[in-house]
């Protein structure tokens, strides 16, 4: 039960069990934020029988971040469920949010530069989120007046998008499959903890396979997974031996075929497994984030008239009445673009990002961190503590605002995280932020409803609360 030497401080722990039933009561973020006011911005905790460091101080978290060593993953019992099922048996693990060293570096690599080739963040993404706004505009249309619960709406359009980068095509705005599809990721999503034993420990799984947490997440991922494999297989079968790199699947199996007999090897290069594995994580890490984020958005402007205000006469002055804002009115949109990094602060949507884990002994803030230890960063400090920021339970966009009126982000705000592991998705969701929100912000004026507004506890991916609009 002793802290191993070279830990940070932290607070004493029980045997085996250690600090979770504390994590469990106050939850996680709860928990974090009380460790980090006792022990400062990096201690140590147990939590079944499993070391990990909290980093909190933003200083070494971005050098955290930005070393190698600390950049491994820990076990995430789930994405190895689904390895299991993609490969029909136990297998190392796939993809890139799960995988370490060398397979996430290549698997990483390649969907990062396909996804720029395919203009991932650029104004070439634009048509195609165009079309998912069309939609999006008449929907909200039809409802005027009405009183509109936001929830899901947004995730089928951000769906699509990925649909589109990944496989080249989009469904329908009332296709059930579509709508089947965005309530799986999400109710997955919302049931999924990395820190839950249930979802950590194979021995837990084994002893209680029917807890609702395992069922729940497990059944959806596996729902979310078949649905992919179809379309990868229908994909392959229709286009036979004909090229396209126009989307990233096809891009994948183009550079599969590429490949020397023998040269696919399950570890490192790309292999058809590795391409479903990759195009569930875009679905997953992709979609219901986005999505929240524009959720979260709504929830922040409705419930502060000024600033959306204060939004939509920029924007009129900026963009006009008769255009669309578009990309090219970014760089002059700077309280549009303060508004969307206040959203993203409050939001705080990964609290404490996907865990680490060393992958050799870390040196970081005077200690030394063995390799194997679980290493979490607490992004959730940076954007919501008082240290750094003056009233942070206050939704102010000018916080994001320079003397001059110009957008400035300071090094504690990291709602993407930083470094190695940064989010893969960074440029796309900053640009879908964008296109979606200043669209709606220009077409329409949000009121929240009466209602109350209710909220749910969520650990991993910061819920916004139910509510309308
Ligand atoms: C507002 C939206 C988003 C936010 C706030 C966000 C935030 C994050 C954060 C904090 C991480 C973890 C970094 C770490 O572990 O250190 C992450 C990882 C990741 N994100 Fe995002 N993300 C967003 C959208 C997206 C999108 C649109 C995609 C892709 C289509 C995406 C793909 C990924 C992937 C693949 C990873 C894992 C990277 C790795 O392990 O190397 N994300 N994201």
């Amino acid at each position: 039960n002793k802290r191993p030497a070279g830990l940070p401080p932290g607070p004493f722990s029980l045997p085996y069990i250690g600090n979770a039933l504390q994590i469990l009561k106050d939850t996680s973020k709860g928990a974090f934020k009380k460790y980090t006011e006792a022990y400062g911005g990096i201690m140590s905790f147990k939590s079944y029988g499993v070391w990990t460091v909290l980093v909190s101080d933003p200083a070494l978290m971005r050098t955290g971040l930005a070393d190698p060593v600390a950049s491994g993953r820990t076990d995430l019992l789930l994405l190895r469920k689904r390895d299991s099922i993609i490969k029909g048996r136990e297998c190392p693990a796939l993809g890139i949010i799960g995988t370490s060293g060398d397979v996430w570096r290549q698997q990483r690599r390649f969907t990062l530069r396909t996804l720029r080739d395919l203009g991932f963040g650029r104004n070439t993404m634009e048509p195609i989120m165009q079309e998912e706004l069309d939609e999006l505009l008449q929907l909200f249309t039809r409802r005027q007046g009405e009183k509109v619960d936001v929830g899901l709406l947004f995730n089928r359009s951000i769906v699509n998008v990925i649909w589109a980068i990944t496989i080249g095509k989009r469904y329908s705005y009332d296709d059930k499959k579509l709508e089947a599809l965005v309530e799986k990721v999400n109710k997955m999503l919302l049931t999924f903890n990395p820190l839950h034993p249930a979802l950590r420990f194979r021995w837990v799984k084994k002893l209680f396979p029917n807890l609702s947490i395992i069922r729940h997440t497990e059944g959806y991922m596996a729902e979310v997974l078949a649905f992919i494999e179809g379309e990868v297989e229908a994909y392959r079968q229709e286009m036979g031996d004909q090229v396209d790199t126009g989307c990233y699947i096809g891009a994948y199996l183009y550079e599969l075929s590429l490949l020397k007999p023998g040269e696919e090897d399950d570890q490192t290069t790309l292999t058809v497994d590795h391409l479903k594995a990759n195009i569930l994580e875009l679905f997953l890490a992709g979609s219901e984030t986005t999505s929240s984020t524009l959720w979260w958005a709504v929830f922040f402007l409705a419930s502060n008239p000024q600033a959306q205000q204060t939004m939509q006469e920029e924007m009129d002055r900026v963009v006009g009445r008769d255009n669309t804002p578009a990309q090219a009115h970014m760089d002059r949109l700077p309280y549009t673009m303060a508004t969307i990094c206040e959203v993203q602060r409050m939001g705080d949507l990964l609290p404490f990002a996907i865990p680490h884990k060393a992958t050799e002994d870390v040196s970081l803030g005077g200690y030394r961190i063995p390799k194997g230890t679980t290493i979490l960063f607490n992004l959730s400090h940076g954007l919501l503590d008082p240290k750094y920021w003056q009233e942070p339970t206050q939704f102010r966009p000018e916080r994001f605002l320079t003397e001059e009126g110009k957008v400035f982000k300071p090094d504690h705000f990291m709602p993407f995280g930083s470094g190695k592991r940064v989010c893969l998705g960074e440029s796309l969701a900053r640009l879908e932020v964008f296109v979606f929100l200043a669209s709606l912000m220009h077409r329409f004026s949000w009121r929240l409803a009466d209602d109350n507004v209710t909220w749910e506890t969520s650990t991993f991916l910061s819920q916004p609360p139910n509510f309308y609009v």
